[in-house]
């Protein structure tokens, strides 16, 4: 179980992250998604006991990650890939942290050929990995103490699919035999495969979260008439959230709030209809869109609270 309670930091007068709160309970894999900026690696370094927190607190299985006695056998963490020594075979580099641990050595030869690094690779300094084999070797330091809850940031970066595929199972497997997983990533669909729930963070602020299902099921609702300016003027003077889908406009509203804006405003509707995943793809893409620095395709966001989407 990991809870995070409240946290923030400030550098100096930026806010990176603000009130951030989420539980992740056994058996289950939590993705926390936004894009580049938004504050993932910040919450996971202070979960971590990496960053001092400003405020707020955060705890591994009712403890905060510096006062576990043996950190590696509680929880694997996977905050950097490229940190590990470059000097350092594979090998060498989970036989340090194997006595580290106080873990049998013969876990180091088990956790190499748990993430698929062979004997030849094992034996090459880290220096001359690929991207994609330092995440398997950093997914195999973060499973040797063979710990209960695992922190990993990005690690599908590097991995080719068919090793995005195979990470995939491991967590998910992790996961069913009643592990904890906490796993970072700026890409909905790559999240999406394996979460069961997800925490939505932006401007270093969570904007959703919930259950993965019903998060992509209560996506807002899709609405569209003959005119679409008339009808999002009329959305924009009802105080509704909205923004340009593909196929119409999205509203974080449920479908009476929004019919009611455009009967109000004369407009007839040629559709209206929950959103489904495309909701929560829109507030994604929006959410990127201003992390970028370019404007959001809509006229008038914003961002749903937690409470608007459940
Ligand atoms: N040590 C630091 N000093 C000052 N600002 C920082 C520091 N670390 C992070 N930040 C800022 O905090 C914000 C959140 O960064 P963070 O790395 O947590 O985001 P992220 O969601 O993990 O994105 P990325 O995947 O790009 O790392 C950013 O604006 C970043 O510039």
């Amino acid at each position: 179980m990991i809870e995070v309670a409240q946290l923030t930091k400030r550098y100096g007068r930026h806010t990176a992250v603000a009130d951030v709160s989420f539980r992740c309970e056994p058996g289950t894999v939590t993705g926390f998604l936004g894009p580049n900026g938004a504050g993932k690696s910040t919450t996971m370094r202070m979960i971590c006991g990496l960053t001092p927190p400003t405020a707020g607190s955060a705890t591994i299985t009712g403890q905060p990650y510096r006062q576990l006695p043996n950190p590696g056998r509680t929880v694997g963490v996977l905050l950097d890939a490229s940190a590990q020594h470059a000097g350092r075979t594979g090998r060498e580099v989970l036989t340090v942290a194997a006595a580290t641990m106080g873990v049998h050595q013969r876990m180091v030869g088990e956790a190499l050929d748990r993430v698929g690094l062979n004997a030849v690779a094992a034996k090459r300094r880290v220096r001359a990995y690929s991207l994609g084999m330092r995440q398997r070797l950093g997914l195999a330091h973060a499973l040797l103490g063979d710990p209960r809850v695992l922190v990993l940031d990005e690690p599908a970066n590097g991995l080719d699919p068919e090793g995005i595929f195979w990470m995939r199972g491991l967590l998910r497997d992790f996961a069913d035999r009643g592990g904890t997983v906490l796993l970072s990533s700026h890409l909905l669909r790559e999240v999406e495969a394996v979460a069961d729930r997800l925490v939505v963070i932006g401007g270093g602020r969570i904007v959703s979260q919930g259950d993965k299902d019903e998060l992509l099921a209560g996506g807002g609702t899709l609405v569209r008439a003959r005119d679409r300016a008339a009808l999002r003027g009329a959305l924009q003077r009802a105080g509704l959230p909205v923004s340009d889908g593909t196929e119409g406009l999205l509203v974080h509203a449920d479908s009476e709030a929004v019919g009611l804006a455009a009967a109000t405003a004369g407009i007839a509707l040629t559709e209206l209809r929950p959103a489904g995943a495309g909701g929560l793809e829109q507030l994604f893409l929006t959410l990127t869109a201003e992390a970028n620095g370019s404007r959001p395709a809509a006229a008038n966001i914003s961002l749903p609270t937690e409470e608007a989407v459940r």
